[in-house]
């Protein structure tokens, strides 16, 4: 089974006069890590989108672990995501009342399935959230995240998105507040923490710079063939 497969997904935005994603076919293997670019307005946040059930299927197929994302509801795709998907976004802000080590909990407190994924290892909660963070070089796990670094707050949202080892992260451009050097930092400790956990990664970017590491490159130009001009003279 594929982690993410996809077989002529089209996409278009209400009042966008064409679809804005027309993807013939896109597999992502379980456990693969993929760099994904493309140009502004090439699509690439709404294509997450789709994959993280934030907008709904309507046209094409595109399942997630062999769950096929058009036949859920809201709820359904809620959940699904709080079960599978871990998400780096920068609208997917932390908690900032909270502390380090309670925004990495919230991610099992949205799913069952996360949850016993951890406690079948014989770890506690507390333990595991702070194996991990400990592994992304986060050691004030009782601060409240307000108190912390653009670069340190990036990482205890890679911390909670890999909590409970969900299937799939994916991240939309997670470094981009961050110096090259830590921008690598980032990603060394985050592909790592993929390992690890077994979890495919699906990371956006516009800079190629950062590509290198990953098992696979893929420019948005590649899979997706909706005609950019149009709507960009809209
Ligand atoms: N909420 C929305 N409503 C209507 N159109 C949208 C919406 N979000 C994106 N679009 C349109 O969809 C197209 C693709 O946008 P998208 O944000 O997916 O591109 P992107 O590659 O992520 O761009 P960037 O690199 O600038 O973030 C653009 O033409 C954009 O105007």
């Amino acid at each position: 089974m594929h982690c993410i497969s996809i077989r002529g997904l089209t996409f278009q935005w209400p009042k966008q006069l064409a679809p804005c994603l027309d993807i013939p076919t896109f597999h992502l293997q379980q456990g693969e890590s993929v760099f994904l670019h493309g140009a502004s307005g090439s699509g690439k946040s709404t294509f997450l989108g789709l994959i993280a059930g934030l907008q709904q299927v309507k046209h094409g197929e595109l399942t997630v672990m062999g769950k096929s994302l058009k036949e859920m509801r809201n709820h359904q795709r809620d959940q699904f995501r709080a079960d599978y998907l871990g998400i780096i976004f920068q609208q997917f802000n932390l908690i900032p009342y909270l502390s380090v080590i309670d925004n990495v909990l919230l991610s099992c407190q949205f799913s069952k399935l996360r949850k016993q994924q951890v406690l079948s290892t014989g770890q506690s909660l507390s333990e595991a959230a702070t194996t991990l963070l400990h592994a992304l070089d986060i050691s004030d796990i009782h601060l409240s995240v307000n108190q912390l670094s653009v670069g340190q707050q990036q990482r205890v949202a890679a911390a909670r998105a890999l909590m409970g080892k969900p299937a799939l992260i994916i991240a939309d451009e997670p470094t981009s507040s961050l110096d090259a050097e830590r921008q690598n930092a980032f990603l060394h400790l985050l592909k790592n923490a993929c390992q690890v956990a077994g979890s495919a990664l699906l990371f956006v970017s516009h800079d190629l710079r950062l590509a290198d590491t990953f098992d696979r490159t893929i420019s948005m130009a590649d899979i997706n063939h909706a005609k950019r001009e149009i709507n960009a003279s809209l």
